[in-house]
């Protein structure tokens, strides 16, 4: 059995004083039986694996630099200055990182394997757009996009290693896919997996992202092949986010 996994990703918000009273209302109310992680902006994260890190909450980074090696990379933060800080996760392809800030299949192949490197455990993002859900390419999309970790890189790392899928059109804008919709994408993202090591495919988590509320939770992780939630939103208020890690326990 998968244990069930949440993840908060707060994105480009909060303030110090919110990250640390936030964070502690969270491990306030957790509870077994499954994994939960919180991805805070990058400023935060050492100060809050400081202080919490030991409390049975996991902490990631949204991204990471593909550069391996320290060096003139102005802005950048490595995977090993992730893991040095205590931090054991990251976020990798982000829909709003390939959107925003035009991170390629190639390129995040490279920070893959950075991540995996460094001794961070990924999250490997992929989710097809309003137009691509529209002209029905989905698949096609979320092929291309595991394709670019899982050929190059192979699948080991998906041992441990997680992948989200997030819909664009369903984050942030209260449109959540429907729970059987949600598991046949799932059900195929493990069949990609499969088909290089059917072993692996049954070990690796594959969250759903996307409009993840309290009240749609449950329904979603019900799904045989739905292992949690990557939560927006709902992440950035305690009591949502416990509810909804509550309804993975179930
Ligand atoms: O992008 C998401 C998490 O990474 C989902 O965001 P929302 O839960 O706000 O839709």
């Amino acid at each position: 059995m998968r244990k069930k996994l949440v993840a908060g990703n707060w994105k480009m918000h909060g303030s110090r004083k919110m990250a640390d009273g936030l964070v502690r209302e969270i491990v306030e109310g957790l509870e077994d039986g499954v994994d939960v992680l919180v991805i805070p902006p990058m400023v935060y994260l050492a100060d809050l694996v400081h202080k919490y890190g030991d409390r049975g909450l996991g902490f990631g980074a949204q991204t990471i630099s593909e550069h391996p090696e320290q060096g003139a990379f102005t802005g950048e933060i490595s995977g090993s200055m992730v893991r040095d800080v205590g931090a054991k996760w990251t976020l990798v392809g982000h829909s709003e990182r390939r959107q925003y800030y035009h991170e390629t299949d190639a390129l995040l192949s490279r920070k893959f394997r950075t991540a995996c490197d460094a001794g961070l455990t990924p999250i490997y993002c992929v989710g097809e757009t309003q137009e691509e859900h529209e002209a029905g390419k989905a698949e096609e999309v979320i092929g291309r996009q595991l394709g670019a970790v899982i050929d190059v890189y192979g699948v080991e790392a998906f041992r441990t290693g997680v992948i989200a899928y997030e819909p664009v059109w369903a984050i942030g804008t209260g449109l959540t896919a429907t729970p059987d919709k949600v598991q046949k994408i799932h059900a195929f993202i493990r069949s990609q997996v499969a088909k290089k090591d059917v072993n692996i495919s049954l070990l690796t988590r594959v969250l759903y992202g996307g409009s993840v509320k309290p009240a749609n939770a449950a329904d979603l992780f019900a799904q045989p092949d739905v292992d949690g939630g990557l939560i927006g939103g709902a992440a950035l208020v305690a009591s949502d986010f416990l509810e909804i890690c509550a309804a993975a326990r179930r």
